[in-house]
């Protein structure tokens, strides 16, 4: 009799694990809120007889708080209202108290780093310090800039600490941009893309892929007691800014529990909902959208101009860019890098071939390695994340690229966009149009 007991408590137990862990596991499907895996790499060796001596690099800022209290203020009026009207259920209140002890912890702290953001970024740095000693050797200069923003400062600071503690800080030189940013800020000065931004077709394709599902009625479901207490618009608003809620979570190191108001499968919606929205606005997008991508010519140039400057001066040994993830991502894509530029027109294929933690976690970087031997011959790796990833074009010892061949490959992708020209860059960037 004990026995039969015995199996049916087993059987209920396991059970319930399996409708718990229907639930959400912890740090599931952040999107561009993913922390920074630490690389534990094994570099392949350069050609015989070539040294590293020279890094061009393009980082976005390290894990942040939110980048503004509107979200969270806009969920937290909705569920205090509720309560007011006694329209919560027990979980909603409880997601009432959830909401506010994230606040208090944001509070104060929206769009700057993290400690797990300062962390990163100090980890990055120290790495590329201590994997290319040649580089960083004597007194050779690095230049380092970020944007007007304060996080992309506070990276560039974290990044570079090992540096000042090992060169000396005459040789580290750094500057912040101003707001109008040619090279970093790009995606706020062409004035093509901010009216796309604004008013794209991406939206309306943004929003039929939305409705795929209705989703994200459940999670209102189990929270207000009345369905008709938030529209079906209001309620993938808010479902969706509570997804963003749960993302920054662990970009601050402080699990409030949020996971527990979404399932695996309501969280996959999101993540893709979230994905696809990168994806359109930001980064490869449908075929022939080409100008999320091509704004960044100016960044792509300036990667050519201070690489060959740096070939000719030999006094430099890296130059270090600190920005957005609006940055990176189409940048990636201008690059195009085998994971980070595909286009297509398929909404529900994207996820397959593009994905917004792989393109942009927080901490995400674009390193150029540049190699040479005593004949000045110049070859040339790139790392995505510290991770050896290939140029798009051919070599007969990759991850190792002739920098000819790459330089180019990059000079044919910038006459193929038929730059109108100006007297500044800052005109060529604001007034471009994509051919
Ligand atoms: O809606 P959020 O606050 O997530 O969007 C942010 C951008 O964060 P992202 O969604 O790209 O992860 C933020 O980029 P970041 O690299 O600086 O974190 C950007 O600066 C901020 O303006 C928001 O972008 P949006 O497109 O203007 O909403």
């Amino acid at each position: 009799m004990g026995g039969e007991i015995m199996k049916i408590i087993k059987c209920l137990f396991l059970f319930l694990l399996m409708y718990l862990s229907n639930f959400a596991q912890d740090n599931n499907f952040l999107g561009s809120q993913t922390l920074y895996v630490k690389v534990d790499e094994n570099y392949t060796k350069a050609p015989e007889g070539f040294t590293p001596f020279y890094i061009n690099h393009l980082g976005r800022h390290g894990a942040r708080y939110l980048s503004s209290s509107k979200s969270i203020d806009k969920i937290l009026n909705e569920l205090i209202e509720a309560s007011e009207r006694k329209e919560l259920t027990p979980l909603g209140e409880e997601l009432l108290k959830d909401v506010l002890q994230l606040k208090n912890s944001e509070e104060g702290k929206y769009g700057l780093l993290s400690q797990i953001g300062k962390d990163m970024e100090f980890g990055i740095g120290k790495r590329m310090y201590k994997n290319y000693p040649q580089v960083f050797k004597e007194n050779r200069e690095i230049l380092a800039e970020a944007t007007y923003v304060k996080r992309t400062q506070e990276s560039m600071n974290e990044f570079l600490k090992t540096f000042k503690e090992n060169i000396s800080e005459d040789n580290v030189k750094t500057k912040i941009n101003e707001k109008v940013d040619p090279i970093l800020r790009f995606f706020d000065l062409n004035l093509e893309y901010i009216e796309f931004k604004e008013n794209g077709d991406w939206k309306t394709m943004l929003n039929s892929f939305q409705n795929r599902s209705k989703i994200y009625l459940e999670i209102t479901n189990r929270i207000f007691k009345s369905k008709d207490m938030l529209s079906a618009k209001n309620s993938l608003k808010f479902t969706t800014d509570l997804y963003g809620l749960y993302t920054n979570q662990y970009d601050i190191g402080e699990n409030v529990g949020l996971s527990k108001y979404f399932t695996q499968e309501e969280l996959k919606y999101f993540w893709a909902n979230k994905n696809l929205s990168m994806y359109l606005e930001k980064g490869p997008s449908s075929v022939g959208q080409n100008l999320p991508m091509d704004i960044s010519f100016a960044l792509l140039e300036d990667f050519l101009s201070t690489s060959e400057n740096a070939i000719k001066n030999e006094n430099i040994a890296a130059n270090l860019r600190f920005a957005h993830a609006e940055t990176v991502i189409p940048f990636a894509s201008l690059l195009k890098i085998d994971f980070a530029s595909k286009q297509t027109n398929d909404l529900n294929n994207v996820e397959n071939i593009w994905k917004d933690y792989e393109v942009s976690p927080m901490g995400v970087n674009i390193q150029w390695i540049f190699y040479k031997n005593e004949k000045n011959d110049i070859l040339v790796k790139m790392l995505y994340n510290e991770k050896e990833i290939n140029f798009p074009i051919e070599s007969n010892m990759k991850p190792y690229y002739k920098w000819d061949d790459v330089r180019k490959y990059y000079e044919k992708v910038i006459n193929d966009l038929k730059i109108k020209k100006y007297d500044t860059i800052i005109d060529e960037v604001k007034y471009f149009k994509a051919s």
